[in-house]
């Protein structure tokens, strides 16, 4: 009997047994979104609270940005529309995408909506140090909780004026209402109307749906779709560059087995998903490791 015998089961003398097809899970029926949240930036990779800093990608974040278009290139997608925000960091990260899959040419809607939570007085400070001084507690409510907003941004704060000046804002928000800080209750409230007047028609007619966006942007789409309490989502810390694909039904809610599917081994995510989570325990020894070997 040979090796190639055994390994299929078959006993001596009777015929081998016949190698089983490879089962494939069936595809979800339903609408498909796809969303990420921009690769590595700048000041993640110096564990610096960004908010609405327009800050760059690092290397690694636009390395991160071409996997995330290969992964989606393995799985064939093909998008009719994208949507970002209006920060270089994530749509940097839409454009790699679509160049990588080779679909420029898709119209790409850009709004302040979708930008990451405006963090506040906490902008521009270290995560660990502002742990070292305020404690692991005071922090984690700070970064995850779902109602309680940083400090606000004074007045003279050093990003104060950068941000209220920034062309980028000239299509909102109106100067009333610019935030000086956001909660995740906060940023829901700004964010969802523009997922339900603008890409949810665009997804109901049938349009496949790219989101390329920001950490807590992004939570504040998942707790709605997946009806996430609000300790529930507190657990939820999004990795940088793995996109995730949603199967909705016709009320925008994920079909059965249709929640939050990474498009990236799950080992990689977890521990992607926990650097995010630790980022306050980050040393100044480990932010430089990670940017060895960087181009300068
Ligand atoms: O503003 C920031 O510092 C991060 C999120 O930080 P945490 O809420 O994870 O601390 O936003 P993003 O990199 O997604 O734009």
């Amino acid at each position: 009997m040979s090796d190639c015998c055994k390994c299929k089961g078959g006993k001596k003398g009777e015929a081998p047994a016949k190698e089983k097809p490879v089962e494939k899970k069936p595809e979800l029926k339903g609408f498909k979104v796809i969303m990420v949240r921009h690769g590595e930036s700048e000041w993640n990779k110096q564990n610096l609270f960004c908010g609405w800093v327009n800050v760059d990608l690092s290397d690694k974040g636009k390395e991160e940005a071409k996997c995330a278009g290969e992964a989606l290139k393995k799985e064939c997608a093909k998008f009719d529309v994208a949507y970002t925000s209006v920060l270089k960091r994530a749509q940097i990260t839409c454009d790699t995408i679509l160049e990588v899959l080779n679909q420029k040419d898709i119209p790409i809607v850009k709004s302040w909506r979708l930008n990451e939570r405006h963090y506040g007085g906490l902008t521009g400070l270290n995560k660990t140090e502002t742990v070292q001084k305020f404690g692991e507690e005071q922090v984690q409510i700070w970064r995850r909780s779902f109602d309680t907003p940083p400090p606000p941004m004074k007045c003279d704060h050093p990003y104060f004026e950068e941000i209220m000046r920034d062309e980028i804002y000239k299509c909102g928000p109106p100067m009333e209402e610019f935030p000086r800080f956001e909660s995740l209750e906060l940023t829901i409230k700004r964010c969802m109307p523009f997922w339900n007047d603008c890409i949810v028609p665009e997804i109901k007619a049938g349009k496949k749906v790219l989101i390329a966006a920001h950490g807590n942007s992004l939570r504040g789409i998942v707790k709605t779709l997946d009806n996430l309490s609000d300790e529930e989502i507190m657990e939820l810390n999004l990795p940088t560059g793995i996109p995730f694909e949603y199967t909705l039904d016709d009320s925008m809610k994920p079909v059965p087995g249709g929640s939050m599917r990474f498009l990236g081994d799950p080992e990689t995510v977890q521990k992607a998903m926990e650097d995010v989570k630790n980022q306050g325990k980050k040393t100044k020894e480990d932010t430089k490791e990670e940017g060895k070997g960087e181009k300068k």
